[in-house]
């Protein structure tokens, strides 16, 4: 059976487990300053998990504000992420973590609990670190290639990407695609590639229009041409809301849609249109919207084996 013409998804749910983040990217619409955000407790978070089985949702995507490494609470956020994500498994669902900058013995344990991780990459250019990243430590490009290589090293399925039109040059894109490409030749671990149009908010502290999203089938076109052939490109569905130009991102080279989430929290203005409305969208272009896992196929033996064990349940 060949692949063609066929577009995947992955049926997801997102666990918060604290808005408060010690960066403040000026183009958040996710963050809460610290201690203004309770955390998720254990409790709420079964509670939530427990109605969403028999939903179809296989994908708990753990997203989080960061708590500094050199803070006293720092452990205890980490704890608190670990046991959303055994308690995910429990439950029979798959965990994919993003929660920012991690030490390499924290990637470490959470490769143990989750079936394959996250972390964008937004963009290398240097320039960034003057103007939307000024107060945001964890965007340092040299210190997000650094979790790349970690991932690789640890063999953890791994989604990145860019974040288009914070800012940067064309030529940045391209700077940063080929990165990506490079460190996925020395590793072999990433299965995906988001190319994210920035999308203003109501909550964040930039007042900049959005990525051009006319600009983004040429984008994909050439981070197709870039990139191995074995990475998949993801683009959000719901950050494009001209179908017409959805189906180009398709025709462009774009073959996963990413997690459908009934709300996006970190774009929380832009929901995801319903499934059926977005099949028959697809289907009109001889497209097929089929849902997938958050590990890709090619990766299913790399991971432990009690993570094997909860993919065959
Ligand atoms: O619904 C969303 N899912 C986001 N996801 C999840 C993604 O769509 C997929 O569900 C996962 O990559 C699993 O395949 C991210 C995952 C990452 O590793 C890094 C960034 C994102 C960003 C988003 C996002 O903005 N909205
Ligand atoms: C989790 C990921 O979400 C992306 N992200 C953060 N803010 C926005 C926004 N306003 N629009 C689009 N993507 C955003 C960043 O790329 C981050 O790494
Ligand atoms: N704080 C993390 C990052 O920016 C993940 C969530 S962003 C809303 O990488
Ligand atoms: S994008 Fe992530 S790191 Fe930046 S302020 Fe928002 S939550 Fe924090």
């Amino acid at each position: 059976m060949s692949d063609y013409r066929t577009i995947t998804y992955s049926p997801a749910y997102t666990l918060v487990p604290t808005y408060e983040c010690f960066n403040r990217c000026t183009y958040c619409n996710f963050r809460a300053n610290p201690g203004d955000s309770p955390w998720l407790t254990i409790e709420d978070a079964e509670g939530r998990l427990k109605q969403l089985r028999h939903q179809g949702v296989c994908e708990i995507l753990i997203l989080s504000g960061e708590v500094h490494p050199q803070s006293s609470l720092r452990q205890a956020w980490f704890e608190r992420i670990y046991a959303l994500c055994q308690l995910a498994l429990s439950l029979g669902f798959l965990p994919h973590t993003n929660v920012g900058i991690l030490s390499f013995a924290e990637m470490r344990s959470l490769g143990q609990v989750n079936v394959s991780m996250g972390l964008m990459l937004e963009q290398l250019t240097p320039n960034l670190r003057q103007t939307v990243h000024r107060h945001a430590p964890s965007k340092v490009p040299e210190v997000r290639l650094q979790q790349l290589a970690w991932a690789g090293e640890l063999r953890i399925p791994f989604t990145t990407g860019l974040l288009l039109g914070i800012g940067e040059k064309p030529e940045d894109w391209w700077e940063t695609l080929d990165a990506i490409a490079q460190i996925h030749c020395h590793y072999g671990h990433i299965q995906e590639v988001i190319l994210q149009p920035y999308s203003p908010g109501s909550q964040e502290s930039w007042d900049a229009s959005g990525f051009d999203l006319y600009k983004l089938p040429d984008v994909i076109a050439k981070a197709r041409q870039m990139l191995p052939s074995d990475i998949t490109l993801q683009i959000p569905p719901n950050l494009v809301p001209d179908s017409q130009w959805l189906l180009a991102c398709l025709a462009a080279g774009a073959r996963d849609l990413g997690g459908i989430v009934p709300k996006d929290e970190v774009n929380p203005d832009y929901p995801h249109l319903h499934l059926p409305k977005l099949k028959e969208i697809l289907q009109s272009a001889g497209w097929k919207l089929v849902p997938r896992l958050p590990v890709y196929p090619q990766y299913q033996s790399w991971l432990p084996s009690r993570l094997q064990e909860s993919l065959r349940q």
